[in-house]
C-alpha cells in the first residue's frame, strides 16, 4: 500500500496504548486459559509485555517478521514488500495468544495465522481489510488512517493546523 492511501493521522500516546492493552487483557482473561503469548515483532512486543503482566503469563515467544519498508519523511509505509519470516515458532499455536499492535491490510495476519492456525490472534487496533482475520481487537479505525504508535514519536513543536501544508494524501 502506498502512502497516498492514508489521509488521516491517528496519534496514540503511551497512556492510551496502555489503556487499550489492559482492555484487551480483560477480554482475553474472559475467554479462557492461555498457555502463553507469541508476539509478532516488532509491533507486538509492547502489547505482549502489557498482556503478560496483566494476565500473569511468563511464557512468551516471538514470530520475527519483516514486511513494510518505511522510508518517507513522515514515517508512513512507503511500500509493503514481501513478508519475510526471520524466526517462527514450533507447533500449531493451540492455547497461545498471538499478539500484534494492529492489523491493516491483513497480509501479516494471514501469514502468521497459516503458521499457527490454532492460535488466538489479538490486536489493539484493526482496519476493515484486516478485521476478519482478528479473533479479538479493541479499537477499529478506517482504512485510510495511519496509526502513529508512541514508540515512533517524540515531543516536538506542533505547527498550527491552519498553517500546515497537506502532509498526507
Ligand atoms: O495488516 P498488514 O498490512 O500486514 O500490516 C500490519 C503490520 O504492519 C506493522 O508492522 P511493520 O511491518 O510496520 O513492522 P514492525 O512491527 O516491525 O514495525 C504492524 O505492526 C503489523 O505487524
Ligand atoms: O497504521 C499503521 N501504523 C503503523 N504501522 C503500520 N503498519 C501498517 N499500518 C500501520
Ligand atoms: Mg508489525
Amino acid at each position: 500500500m502506498t502512502e497516498h492511501h492514508y489521509r488521516m493521522d491517528f496519534p496514540v500516546g503511551w497512556e492510551e496504548l496502555h489503556r487499550n492493552a489492559r482492555a484487551l487483557a480483560w477480554r482475553l482473561l474472559d475467554k479462557g486459559q492461555w498457555n502463553g503469548i507469541i508476539a509478532i515483532t516488532r509491533g507486538g512486543l509492547v502489547p505482549a509485555a502489557i498482556l503478560a503482566r496483566e494476565m500473569d503469563i511468563r511464557m512468551i515467544d516471538t514470530i520475527c517478521v519483516v514486511s513494510y519498508q518505511k522510508s518517507d519523511t513522515y514515517g508512513t509505509a512507503a511500500a509493503q514488500g514481501d513478508l519475510t519470516v526471520l524466526k517462527g515458532v514450533a507447533g500449531d499455536g493451540e492455547g497461545m495468544i498471538l499478539i500484534d499492535d494492529l492489523v491493516d491490510t491483513g497480509k501479516t495476519a494471514r501469514h502468521v495465522r497459516e503458521m499457527l492456525p490454532k492460535a488466538h490472534f489479538a490486536t489493539l487496533y484493526a482496519k476493515p481489510a484486516g478485521k476478519p482475520l482478528v479473533d479479538t481487537f479493541i479499537t477499529e479505525v478506517s482504512q485510510d488512517t495511519w496509526i502513529r504508535f508512541p514508540w515512533d514519536m517524540e515531543h516536538t513543536f506542533s505547527t498550527p493546523l491552519a498553517e500546515r501544508p497537506k502532509m498526507l494524501g
